[in-house]
């Protein structure tokens, strides 16, 4: 059987993209040279993905080998499920990816047999979900070993690109492997209290020594928690982040979660000038929406800007959901248009002296 395109190791990335540092946002993805329209940006492998529950009905499920992700429709009469019977949302799409997949699924099966049953009754299908992507993450790096190259694969470099992209031989763009996790940004001091303590609590309950052979400390499994919080991406069929707005029809229905840590690097924009989709395998893939002119920001979505029109809404939305205050271009153009009826509401008068 040919290898599938997803057995690929390592990220493409455009060789104008490097990686800068901001005193609001941390780091941040740039332009070092001119990139031109619909250009391909990157293509991120994911780290670990869990499929969202078969309770939610969703359209989609894929492959659990790690490097085949494929695809497939809900309902699917092809697809390999476990003779185990762990969980209905474990299933292959060939035999030959299920035998490939066996010392990797080894202890996912036991566990979820185990303990996974468990977690959805106490805490839900979103419980169950978190500690299902953190139980597939320590067994990646268990299975990983030590094995982390520092090799991207690059697109065609320009001279310009060069000087700016060597620049920055210790960025994040240079990991690979659990290294490019750890590397993420998230730590406990970023969230409430409450919330730090209720990971630590259900770490301790359904994660550590609970992985038949897999290390997993307590610290590790917070401080991952916290990482992904900031960091994952929801699967959905459709564009993400497309602006101009040109369609009503949105990205479509939700069928999993993962990590896809050289992408995590993207930060927001309500005009993003990136957007991505995911291709048959579910590597997520990054293109220009526009023209981007050199030392410009490159700027995803977080969420569906078709369902977030209000600029109010959208601004709750960045606030309570990734815990900061969006200062985009669209923001401050928004802010600056309600101004004047804000004030006149106030009975002022912008245009007087
Ligand atoms: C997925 S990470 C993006 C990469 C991150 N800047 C870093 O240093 O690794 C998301 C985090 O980046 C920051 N961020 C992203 N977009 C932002 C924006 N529009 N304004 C301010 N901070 C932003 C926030 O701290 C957010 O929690």
């Amino acid at each position: 059987m040919p290898p599938s395109p997803s057995d690929a190791e390592a990220p493409t990335i455009h060789p104008a993209l490097a990686v800068r540092r901001s005193a609001t946002k941390g780091r941040m993805v740039v332009a070092a040279s001119a990139i031109e329209p619909r250009t391909t940006l990157m293509v991120d492998l994911p780290y670990a993905l869990v499929p969202a529950p078969r309770a939610h009905d969703p359209p989609f499920s894929f492959c659990s080998r790690d490097r085949c992700h494929r695809r497939l429709p809900l309902p699917s009469q092809t697809a390999v499920t476990c003779p185990q019977r762990c969980a209905p949302e474990v299933v292959w799409c060939s035999q030959d990816c299920r035998a490939q997949d066996t010392a990797r699924h080894q202890p996912e099966c036991a566990w979820l047999r185990s303990g996974g049953c468990t977690v959805r009754q106490k805490h839900g299908e979103f419980g169950f979900e978190l500690l299902w992507l953190l139980a597939k993450m320590f067994i990646r790096k268990h299975c990983d070993g030590s094995l982390t190259t520092t090799t991207a694969t690059t697109t065609t470099r320009d001279a310009d690109a060069d000087a700016d992209a060597d620049a920055d031989t210790t960025s994040h763009f240079n990991h690979r492997g659990w290294d490019s996790v750890w590397d993420l940004a998230g730590s406990p001091a970023s969230f409430p209290d409450q919330d730090v303590r209720g990971w630590r609590d259900l770490a301790r309950a359904h994660l550590v020594d609970k992985i038949p052979g897999v290390a997993c400390t307590l610290d590790q499994a917070v401080g991952l928690v916290c990482r992904i919080e900031t960091n994952s991406f929801g699967l959905y069929p459709g564009v993400t982040g497309e602006f101009p707005i040109t369609q009503r029809q949105g990205r479509g229905e939700y069928y999993g979660s993962g990590l896809y840590p050289t992408a995590a690097m993207f930060n927001h924009a309500c005009c993003p000038n990136v957007s991505h989709r995911l291709d048959e395998h579910n590597r997520r893939v990054f293109s220009a929406n526009r023209k981007i002119m050199p030392g410009e920001e490159c700027c995803i979505s977080y969420f569906d800007l078709v369902d977030f029109q209000d600029a109010a809404v959208r601004r709750h939305e960045v606030r309570t959901k990734w815990t900061f205050a969006c200062d985009c271009q669209r923001c401050q153009d928004d802010a600056d248009e309600k101004l004047p009826d804000f004030l006149s509401g106030l009975g002022l008068d912008v245009d007087s002296d």
